[in-house]
């Protein structure tokens, strides 16, 4: 078992309560930890035989494409989901930060993660 990470993933969605933050898109940044068995790749040096960070990056700027959620918490559920269904994980970690949206904070997150069932 190994882990693979993505960090400060730049990803822009309409996300938000409020109605000003649903007239317009908001970038995010998203830290994701992948679980996975990596044996394999070690041994064989080969990007089909372990999970390609690239494409996993690929699928969650696409999430953010297609999604309008109004929680981060709900956003993140559905950014773990589809990983999960795409990619031979066995867990799955994420940060979403949503920056300069408190006025009086400099950044605000949720932390969430699931393992496969
Ligand atoms: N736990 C959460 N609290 C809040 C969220 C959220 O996604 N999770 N979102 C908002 C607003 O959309 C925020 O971005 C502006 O105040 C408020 N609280």
């Amino acid at each position: 078992m190994g882990k693979i990470f993505i960090e400060g993933l730049s990803v822009d969605t309409l996300i938000g309560v409020y109605d000003w933050e649903r007239e317009r898109l908001t970038e995010l940044s998203i830290d994701i930890e992948l679980e996975a068995e990596l044996e394999k790749a070690m041994a064989s040096d080969d990007v089909m035989d372990t999970i390609d960070y690239a494409k996993v990056a690929d699928c969650v700027v696409q999430v953010g494409k297609e999604s309008q959620f109004e929680l981060l918490e709900a956003f993140g559920a559905k950014v773990m989901d589809t990983v999960l269904q795409q990619f031979p994980v066995q867990g799955i970690s994420i940060k979403i930060v949503k920056p300069g949206i408190l006025p009086n904070a400099r950044r605000v997150a949720v932390a969430l993660s699931r393992a496969r069932t």
